[in-house]
């Protein structure tokens, strides 16, 4: 088990529960955070650590620059990239949902959804017989229903406060969200020794 590993691991809200539970199996990332730096490398572990955005991770494992990483169940169902999604790492979670004002009917006529989840939500309207116009946010989601842009969000809801304070209320949950570890394909036949007990000492964590 002498190959170094390259680990993608998200930067932002997913980064400190992630970092926690490496911490338990014997990889202290905790502090690397505070650092601008985005390759990190801990001889002492082998690992190389890349710091990506949450929603980059799983492009880096497909492509082999990263040979695993921790990515939310909602990149991967919005990006169905070809990776292994081997563990449900049960932190971070959340849930996708489709929201907007109170009282409001879908319009008849192609409704607007607001989304940084274009695929989820198409497949999601498609699914309940719906023909729907997305549109595409990056961010602050709310507002299209807000002022009136679109009919409906999709979004993420974790403690449903931004939709509470912005007078939004929920109308269907799509589908509950936690945190994946996955890893690409190629180092999982290369690597696999190592990556197997990291997986393993990962499920134990995770069963406790
Ligand atoms: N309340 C939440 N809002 C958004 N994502 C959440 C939430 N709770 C958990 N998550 C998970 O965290 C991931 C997003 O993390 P984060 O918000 O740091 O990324 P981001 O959306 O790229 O950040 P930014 O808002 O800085 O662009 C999601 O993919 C999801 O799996
Ligand atoms: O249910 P809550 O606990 O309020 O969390 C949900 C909110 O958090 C996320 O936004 P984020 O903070 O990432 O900002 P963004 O709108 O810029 O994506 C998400 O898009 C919701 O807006």
């Amino acid at each position: 088990m002498n190959e170094w590993l390259t680990i993608a691991m998200p930067k932002g809200r997913i980064f400190e529960e992630a970092a926690e539970l490496l911490k338990k199996i014997g990889y202290d990332f905790t502090n690397v955070e505070d650092s601008r730096k985005l390759i990190l490398e801990f001889p002492e572990y082998k690992v190389r650590l890349m710091l990506a955005k949450p929603m980059d991770v799983v492009t880096y494992v497909e492509y082999g620059a990263a040979d695993c990483g921790i990515a939310g169940k909602d990149v991967l169902l919005e990006q169905d990239r070809d990776v292994y999604e081997v563990l449900d790492l049960h932190i971070s979670p959340c849930y996708l949902a489709v929201a907007g004002l109170p009282d409001k009917p879908l319009s008849k006529i192609a409704p607007k959804i607001a989304t940084k989840y274009p695929r989820v939500a198409s497949e999601y309207f498609r699914e309940q017989g719906e023909q729907i116009e997305i549109i595409p946010l990056n961010g602050s989601i709310e507002l299209a229903p807000l002022i009136g842009l679109t009919d409906r969000i999709v979004d993420i809801v974790s403690s449903g406060r931004t939709l509470k304070e912005n007078g939004l209320v929920e109308y269907e949950k799509i589908t509950d969200i936690t945190s994946r570890f996955i890893v690409n394909p190629v180092s999982y036949r290369i690597k696999s020794q190592r990556l197997d007990a990291i997986i393993e000492d990962l499920s134990k964590q995770v069963a406790i």
